[in-house]
C-alpha cells in the first residue's frame, strides 16, 4: 500500500539550538505517515491555516521595564544608565554568547557590581501584557492562528513566561538566545522561514520597531508596526485575519 508523507505543524518540544535554551511549550513541523486511502484524512492534516503571525515580543506583547524601573532601580535617569552600561554586554546576552552570571559582570563597563537578582526581581515585576493585548491574542487562538515569538531576548524570556505564560498563545520558537541572530538582521527572518518551512508571503510580522517591520518586509513578509492593540486588531482584520472572538 502506498504511503504519502505530508508535513504539518504539531505540538511537540522544541529541539535545543544552543546549551543556553531550555524546552517549553512550542509548535514546530514534523512528518506523518498515512496512507493513500485516506484522503479525506489527508486534506485535514495537510491543511495549515494561514497567515502564520509572528510576534516581536518587548513592548509589542510585553511591556518592557528596561526603560522606567531599570533606571528608577539603580536610581540613576536613562541617559546616565545608558553611558555607564557596557555597550555589548546585552546584546552578547541576547545572542546567548553569555550567561547571566557573566553579564552580571560586565555590566557596566567599569566592572562595579550587580545585584543581579536584585535586577531580575525588579525585570520580573516589570512585566505585564500590553493593554488589550490578550484579549487580541485569546481572539486569534481561538480563531486557530499558527503564532510564534520572534524576539530578541536573553533566557530572561523563561521569567515572562513564568509571570504571563504566553506560551498559552503562541510559541517561544524565535528567541534570539536560541537562534544565536537578532532583529533587523535578515538572516533571523530567513532563519524563521526557513524553519517553518513557510513563504514570506505566507506570514505577517508584527513589531513596535519600525526598523524591524521594514527587514521583514525586506525578504517579502508583510509587516505591521505595533502601536496600541486596537489599531493591531484593526489592520490584522484588513489584512484578512480572523479576529473576531468565537464566544
Ligand atoms: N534590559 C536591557 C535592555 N533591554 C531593551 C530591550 O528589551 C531589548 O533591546 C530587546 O532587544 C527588545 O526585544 P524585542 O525585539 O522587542 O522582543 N537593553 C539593554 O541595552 N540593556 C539591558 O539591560
Ligand atoms: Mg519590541
Amino acid at each position: 500500500m502506498a504511503v504519502q508523507l505530508y508535513k504539518l505543524p504539531i505540538s511537540a518540544p522544541p529541539k535545543p539550538i544552543t546549551p543556553n535554551s531550555r524546552p517549553i511549550k512550542m509548535l514546530t513541523t514534523n512528518t506523518i505517515s498515512v496512507t493513500s486511502q485516506a484522503s479525506s484524512t489527508q486534506k485535514v492534516l495537510s491543511k495549515r491555516k494561514l497567515p502564520i503571525l509572528l510576534f516581536d515580543i518587548m513592548d509589542t506583547i510585553v511591556r518592557d521595564p528596561f526603560y522606567h524601573d531599570v533606571p528608577e532601580f539603580f536610581r540613576m535617569p536613562f541617559k546616565e544608565l545608558m553611558e555607564c552600561k557596557h555597550p555589548t554586554a546585552w546584546i552578547e546576552f541576547e545572542k546567548g554568547l553569555i550567561d547571566e552570571r557573566e553579564l552580571a559582570k560586565i555590566f557596566f563597563k567599569d566592572c562595579r557590581p550587580l545585584d543581579l537578582e536584585g535586577l531580575k526581581n525588579c525585570m520580573k515585576r516589570g512585566y505585564s501584557y500590553m493593554g488589550g493585548v490578550e484579549a487580541l491574542l485569546k481572539d486569534l487562538k481561538e480563531n486557530n492562528y499558527e503564532m510564534h515569538a520572534f524576539t530578541n531576548y536573553p533566557d530572561w524570556y523563561m521569567m515572562i513566561e513564568d509571570k504571563l505564560k504566553v506560551s498559552t498563545y503562541m510559541s517561544w520558537t524565535f528567541c534570539s538566545c536560541m537562534t544565536g541572530k537578532r532583529k533587523p538582521d535578515a538572516d533571523a527572518y530567513l532563519e524563521v522561514l526557513r524553519r517553518l518551512e513557510v513563504d514570506p508571503g505566507n506570514c505577517i510580522f508584527i513589531d513596535d520597531r519600525m526598523t524591524n517591520v521594514e527587514a521583514a518586509q525586506n525578504v517579502g513578509i508583510s509587516g505591521i508596526q505595533f502601536k496600541d492593540a486596537a489599531s493591531l486588531r484593526r489592520e490584522l482584520s484588513n489584512m484578512g485575519v480572523e479576529t473576531c472572538s468565537k464566544n
